[in-house]
């Protein structure tokens, strides 16, 4: 028995010659949101039926709230939610008729359905037929249908593709009351600056490897990428001042900070400067994951 609501341990699944995961793990507890990154056919899809026990590692061991997701006799009692990156609803049912009939065939109640439409602001619009329903309208009706039974595991694949800012935003507000609730969430995602600020931790897989896994801060720690710091008149100061110079990125128009010379940086521009006014930006996950996917190329060349 274990306390993590997802466990998966050096899992392998390979399709006719293909190894589509090559030894992945991870570990997710509750309350957490675990971003699944990757480029098209990196293993994000069949990592995720394996935690939703659609399929068997052949290799390995997948855990959900401590039990096996792939054994028949576990499936229907484990809880666990999912938004499939193309959902398909009947378009011909009210939302409140698909959510009544998804509800039934779980067992739940009218009360809850009810429930679920206000949370995702769909009440107004629940006795309107689906078809009618705009993009963010029927993600956030996908979404319903996922939450409905409560989950303690939601996995939603491509969440947020098709969503204007304002509809992105309320997913992950949603998705932020659930974690409260103690849900674990996977958010599989190619928007990697909506999620950025969302996630507790990443797991990026590049040709069905995990080529980096971690928090944001452990990823920055080790990928060392240089960090961004924005000043007005940059070039100007770098221009009068060498130190100034060997860390300023014309091509950016910034400097470009490496690990260890932020605060020697920081202070230089302000005693020598009286500069007090820059931005100081982080390696963002998007450089993260665009330096992980390089790497891998990289290995793979060598
Ligand atoms: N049922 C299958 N039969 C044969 N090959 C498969 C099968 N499912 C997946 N694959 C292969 O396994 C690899 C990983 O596929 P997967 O769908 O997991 O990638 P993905 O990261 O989800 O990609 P995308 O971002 O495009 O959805 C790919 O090479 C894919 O062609």
């Amino acid at each position: 028995m274990t306390d993590s609501a997802v466990t998966v341990s050096g899992a392998v699944k390979r399709f006719s010659g293909v190894n589509a995961l090559n030894g992945v793990s991870l570990e997710l507890q509750h309350g957490q949101l675990l971003g699944l990154l990757g480029h098209n056919g990196a293993g994000k899809t069949t990592l995720i039926k394996l935690i939703l026990g659609l399929n068997r590692p052949d290799e390995g061991r997948v855990r959900v709230l401590g039990q096996d997701p792939a054994l028949a006799a576990n499936r229907a009692g484990l809880s666990i939610g999912y938004l499939p990156e193309h959902v398909s609803l009947y378009d011909n049912l009210t939302g409140l008729e698909l959510l009544t009939y998804f509800a039934r065939l779980r067992g739940i109640g009218a009360q809850r359905v009810e429930e679920v439409l206000e949370q995702l602001q769909l009440a107004h619009a629940q006795s309107r037929k689906v078809r009618t329903y705009s993009k963010g309208m029927r993600q956030r009706l996908g979404l319903a249908q996922a939450i409905l039974a409560k989950p303690r595991v939601l996995i939603l694949d491509e969440p947020t593709v098709g969503l204007d800012p304002q509809a992105s935003t309320m997913l992950y507000q949603q998705v932020a009351g659930l974690r409260q609730q103690g849900c674990a969430v996977i958010i599989c995602t190619h928007e990697l600056t909506l999620i950025d600020k969302h996630l507790d931790s990443a797991l990026i897989l590049a040709k069905g490897r995990a080529v980096a896994q971690g928090s944001i801060w452990e990823l920055r720690q080790k990928h060392r990428l240089p960090t961004r710091v924005e000043v007005a008149g940059a070039e100007r100061l770098a221009g009068n001042d060498m130190q100034l110079a060997a860390l300023y990125d014309p091509a950016e128009q910034a400097f470009m900070v490496p690990d260890g010379m932020r605060k020697p940086l920081l202070e230089r521009l302000i005693h020598h400067h009286g500069v007090f006014d820059f931005n100081v930006l982080p390696p963002s996950l998007p450089q993260i994951y665009h330096d992980c996917q390089h790497q891998a190329l990289a290995e793979e060349v060598a």
